[in-house]
């Protein structure tokens, strides 16, 4: 049995900050000690970094079919990626296709991820076709630890729920335990701007922005935030992007409802300046929700501070401009939705704690602890504690870097934050006591990632 230290390093959890070393024994935490006060096999030198969690990203979408194309990261390639940026856990969206049972979508995702991925992985169920078989397996799924489901008020035709099958889930979700996900767009009202919109001859990537409305983003918060009210259902409002939406979410926990909200680095870095880019550039930053003008993003850091909003994630759904966002040249409404990012949200939110938008803690809370406790993986994923899964990464704070397609990992062939220059950079990972990336070699291997099946939330118990 291999006994590894990490010695010398600051660690920092959601709670704490000390000095300690790491002593790590069958994969997992097995103490916290003074420093020089354990020994062990193999030591890793940590003298001036951060010891932190490794992350967990609860939104990824890793060869998800949508618009005619694929998502350009498999399985394989998104998770070594995530190592590369200090992602240890991901949690991926299985699909459930209309006509079809949840049971299908949720083995084709197994079949997709088992044995390819660098790092531990989990599923939620994205729910496209409420029925009276569905609800009673979703029951099923939430005991294999598949405890959460998303539904879309948007994306009319394809993952498009209307409000009699949201309440029907969401009912279901209040006897069995799990989690509804709320993509919160009125899809409907958006549909018939599209149409105006491209009548007028508005084909620019720039018009998705403006036609996907932050007030139709707020009113479907409301809505949803209603009708979990009804069903006595918690509820988690993935891709939080409008000041509109935050304040929605802020009034219902305000009046004490289990109510939560996600926002992703592209809300908090990127605009709509980005999407307004010439010459069909714009389309890479095309995403739903969309990137909202530059003065929403200070309503997010707040709802950050405040715990309004409680989980950054990436919605990681990588589509290359040659070839696929391409298919939108001419129809701003074809071009795939999603951004790549998966690499790069522990190093943006590094860079939020230098900028002072938040706090070194608040930093590992809203990325590695609170996506655990959100989505039933706490303490094992999300900290750095005796009996956790010793999922480590040690963090250069000084080191800078430039953020490039030419050095990430993710495949595709461009970076949302091309040329931003950063400060902090993930040195070593381990998953579960294995080196996957060491003084910035990848030591590890497709196949080391395995399912980890949820319990149900814990901010509810
Ligand atoms: N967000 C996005 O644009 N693409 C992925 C699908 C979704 O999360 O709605
Ligand atoms: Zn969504
Ligand atoms: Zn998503």
């Amino acid at each position: 049995m291999t006994r590894t230290l990490i010695h010398g390093g600051l660690v920092i959890t959601a709670s704490d900050e000390v000095h300690a070393d790491v002593l790590i024994e069958h994969g997992r935490i097995a103490a916290l000690a003074a420093p020089g006060v354990l020994t062990a096999d193999r030591t890793i030198d940590a003298t001036g970094k951060y010891v932190i969690p490794g992350g967990v990203d609860a939104h990824t979408h890793m060869e998800l079919p949508f618009g005619g194309t694929f998502a350009s990261d498999t399985f394989e390639t998104g998770t070594r990626a995530a190592a590369w940026g200090g992602t240890t856990t991901i949690i991926d969206f299985a699909v459930q296709s209309v006509g079809h049972s949840l049971r299908e979508g949720l083995d084709a995702w197994h079949a997709k991820a088992e044995g390819n991925c660098a790092v531990d992985y989990g599923f939620h169920m994205i729910v496209s076709d409420v029925n009276e078989h569905t609800l009673k397996e979703m029951d099923h799924l939430v005991e294999e630890g598949v405890t959460s489901f998303k539904q879309f008020m948007a994306y009319p035709g394809v993952f498009y729920s209307d409000d009699g099958q949201i309440l029907r889930a969401m009912q279901r979700s209040a006897e069995n335990g799990g989690l509804i996900m709320m993509h919160a767009e009125n899809g409907i009202a958006i549909d018939v701007l599209v149409e105006q919109a491209l009548a007028r001859g508005e084909t620019d990537p720039r018009y998705h922005g403006e036609v996907r409305k932050a007030l139709l983003e707020a009113e479907a918060t409301h809505r949803a935030i209603k009708l979990a009210q009804v069903a006595g259902a918690p509820l988690y409002v993935v891709h939080v992007s409008a000041t509109e939406a935050v304040a929605e979410l802020a009034r219902a926990r305000d009046e004490g409802l289990p109510v939560f909200g996600e926002t992703c680095p592209q809300y908090l870095f990127l605009s709509t300046d980005n999407l307004a880019e010439p010459d069909f550039e714009g389309a890479k930053y095309v995403c739903s929700t969309p990137l909202r003008p530059k003065e929403h993003q200070a309503a997010l850091w707040r709802g950050l501070r405040t715990n309004d909003l409680q989980v950054v994630s990436t919605d990681h759904c990588p589509f290359c401009f040659v070839g696929q966002k391409e298919l939108g040249r001419g129809d701003f409404s074809k071009i795939p939705n999603g951004l790549p990012g998966v690499e790069n949200r522990m190093d943006l939110l590094h860079q939020a704690v230098l900028d002072g938008h938040i706090s070194r803690r608040r930093w590992i809370e809203i990325a590695c602890a609170s996506p655990a406790r959100m989505f039933g993986l706490y303490p094992k994923k999300g900290t750095i504690a005796p009996g956790a899964d010793a999922d480590v990464v040690i963090y250069d704070p000084h080191a800078e870097q430039i953020m490039s397609a030419e050095t990430h990992h993710m495949n595709v062939d461009y970076s949302a934050y091309e040329g931003r220059r950063t400060t902090g950079r993930v040195e070593t990972v381990l998953s579960r006591g294995e080196p996957v990336i060491t003084e910035r070699e990848y030591t590890g291997r497709a196949g080391h990632g395995v399912f980890t099946p949820r319990s149900t939330c814990q901010y509810l118990t």
